[in-house]
């Protein structure tokens, strides 16, 4: 990065030699263009890092020398110089909020400030961010700032966000999204995370009709996903939220894999089985598992597959209990060994008492043997059969031809993100007529939330956003029609987190109107309209998709083993909006609290220290119970058919 315009506003303590190193890199070594490129922020880490360990070192042995028999002092000498190195950090402009809860994140680097950027339009919200392009006013080059969403006041939000930072200045591969520097500012509540700008993700050209993958290109996508997946399991890191929407690509066909906001070391200790995104999670987390490894992100990676290769999501689960079903529909349900191996508790509720075939052939019809076994390998119920990610690409579905291409011949495309396929499809919903009110009131709870998945209910663009909201491909694509096409609603991989992770919709308010609209409060250069920025021009009207979850996403399901079941899963499903109920614990976290919020979360899953609680909380009184799973999903799919007829009934003429 260009800019690294730190000027320390505070007077240097000559104390502290850390911040004496602090003050040369900003003002002089460091404050040129030798930050271009990401590697001179390594550079920096690693010369400040040396430094700052000398530092500590010989504070070490000053603090041991003096007190090498009054234990209570040294901890007293180690809080003081855990002080200095705050102050230090204080003094290179990092807010005291950070450095004091989670100084380790941004140990050695300084932050950048936010008027070296100019903001530019918003291209991705996600449940815990907003992602915009911005300008590197100094060099022109174009970057993605996520701004992350937490609380500064409660230490748990804080080290759940540093967790991102900590675990992405770990990484280094070509196939990982580099996080580039951090903004903030000394009296700042915000921080900006600094990668380089990606034109696309996956879930946006997937969407994108007139964007065809050849078998050559799937291969060179999956190649370069399974690096990046390789690189992170090698690390000891588990993603535990891959999906098509994290997966970005830029326009030299370069794929890299990001959003580490849920990573996490893998370990011996219990995590959180609530983290991946619905459709792609595997079934043991589902099962409530709290003891699992980077195998979990072996199954996401097999959902990703099935999706570049059939077009749409594999299995789209509205529930967390569907999602199970499917998955037993689609990969066969498990032996009677597997309920015993891995010793689940209450098998009765998860067991189906119906006993499934796979389905995978016929549902990969068309596709390659060697790709069906790969999907079928990623796709195994139990989680040591997945294999690893550097076996997968020894597979035969790598070797045998055709090869993989090469990332430079991939297509040129215009920016396409997630972000875009949502707004092609409200606007593909808005030329569709609308329910009446009346209708829409008739819909229950459930069938209304079904259809406000299918976004039946989301607030119609302005007009100017149906006219720019179709794909758009550059060069090299065989036609470049804007054709329009039905497609799944990514918006529901967030919702689905969402609700299964916090329990309430998180998106921020829509950033209507022109692009340069930024929040006037902001740091970040003023932007000026440049009429002759064909993308700006393209996204200038986009207002953002504001994720709305439905009643029931803020609601909780808790499976209860049934008395009796008929086909399908012996589950009986309580839908609660809560009701203080709660479930005791073991090895398998089998409770499923949908209203946990970010703070919660934390307490769960923080840097590497999970925990999981011993019993979880439900507000509000049960609403329904259900004793067989089919004959519920049954019911919803009647009641969604019931209110899709209503719709087409009060159509009015001619439409
Ligand atoms: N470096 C980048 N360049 C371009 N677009 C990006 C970049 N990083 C993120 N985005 C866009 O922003 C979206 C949201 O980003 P990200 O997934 O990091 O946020 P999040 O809050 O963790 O989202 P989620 O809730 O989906 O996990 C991505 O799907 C992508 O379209």
């Amino acid at each position: 990065m260009g800019c690294i315009c730190v000027k320390p506003a505070a007077p240097e303590p000559r104390a502290s030699p850390g911040f004496r190193f602090s003050v040369e890199s900003g003002s002089g070594k460091y404050a040129d263009s030798s930050f271009k490129n990401t590697s001179g922020f390594l550079e920096f880490e690693k010369g400040l890092g040396e430094e700052s360990e000398r530092y500590h070192s010989r504070e070490l042995r000053k603090l041991k020398k003096g007190s090498n028999n009054e234990k209570g002092s040294m901890s007293m000498r180690l809080g003081f110089s855990r002080r200095i190195v705050e102050a230090e950090q204080t003094a290179a402009g990092w807010p005291s909020w950070l450095s004091t809860v989670a100084g380790e994140a941004v140990q050695g680097w300084i932050p950048l400030k936010a008027d070296c950027f100019e903001k530019l339009e918003k291209i991705g919200q996600g449940t815990y961010s907003t992602v915009f392009r911005a300008r590197e006013v100094e060099t022109g080059k174009m970057v993605a700032l996520k701004k992350i969403r937490f609380d500064n006041f409660q230490p748990e939000s804080i080290r759940f966000m540093a967790r991102e930072i900590i675990i992405l200045r770990r990484l280094d591969h070509p196939n990982i999204l580099k996080l580039e520097g951090i903004i903030t500012s000394r009296l700042s509540s915000n921080i900006y995370l600094v990668f380089e700008y990606m034109e696309h993700d996956l879930a946006g050209l997937i969407s994108c009709p007139n964007v065809k993958f050849t078998d050559a290109q799937v291969k060179c996508y999956m190649k370069q996903l399974l690096l990046g997946v390789e690189h992170c399991h090698l690390h000891g890191i588990i993603h535990r939220d891959i999906k098509v929407s994290n997966i970005l690509v830029n326009n030299e066909g370069i794929l890299k894999l990001g959003d580490f906001g849920l990573a996490n070391m893998a370990s011996s200790k219990q995590l959180t089985s609530r983290v991946v995104t619905l459709w792609y999670r595997p079934p043991e987390l589902l099962m409530g598992s709290t003891n699992y490894g980077v195998s979990v992100d072996l199954w996401s990676v097999g959902c990703v597959f099935a999706e570049l290769l059939i077009r749409k999501p594999l299995l789209k689960g509205r529930t967390e209990v569907e999602q199970l079903h499917k998955i037993f529909k689609l990969c066969g349900s498990p032996s009677d060994e597997y309920w015993k191996m891995y010793k689940i508790p209450r098998v009765a509720i998860f067991k189906p008492q119906h006993t499934y075939e796979s389905s995978l052939l016929e549902k990969c019809k068309g596709l390659t043997s060697a790709a069906v076994s790969l999907i079928g390998t990623f796709l195994s119920i139990e989680p040591c059969k997945r294999g690893t990610a550097s076996l997968a690409l020894m597979s035969e579905y790598f070797t045998m031809l055709p090869h993989a291409c090469e990332p430079s011949s991939l297509p040129k495309y215009l920016p396409n993100k997630e972000i875009d396929a949502k707004h092609r499809e409200e606007a593909r919903r808005k030329r569709r007529p609308r329910i009446r009110e009346s209708d829409a009131a008739k819909v229950p709870v459930r069938v209304g939330k079904a259809l406000q998945e299918q976004g039946n209910y989301r607030k119609p663009l302005p007009k100017e956003e149906l006219q720019n909201s179709t794909c758009h491909t550059l060069g090299n694509m065989p036609n470049g029609t804007n054709e329009k096409r039905e497609q799944h609603n990514p918006s529901l991989d967030t919702l689905s987190r969402t609700s299964d992770m916090t329990g309430i919709s998180q998106g921020q308010g829509a950033l209507s109107g022109p692009i340069m609209q930024v929040m006037s409060s902001s740091n970040f250069s003023s932007v000026k309209k440049r009429k002759d920025d064909p993308i700006l021009k393209r996204s200038c009207s986009r207002s953002s998709s504001r994720n709305q979850v439905s009643a029931l996403d803020q609601s909780s399901i808790v499976l209860e083993p049934s008395s009796k079941g008929q086909n399908g899963i012996s589950m009986s499903v309580l839908q609660c909006l809560g009701d203080g109920h709660s479930l005791p614990h073991n090895s398998f976290d089998i409770s499923r609290d949908l209203t946990m919020d970010l703070n919660q979360m934390g307490e769960l899953d923080l840097m590497g220290c999970e925990g999981v609680k011993s019993g979880v909380e439900f507000s509000g009184p049960i609403m329904m119970r259900s004793h067989n799973i089919e004959e519920h999903l049954q019911r919803n799919e009647s009641h969604i058919r019931q209110a899709v007829r209503r719709t087409r009934l009060g159509r009015p003429r001619g439409m």
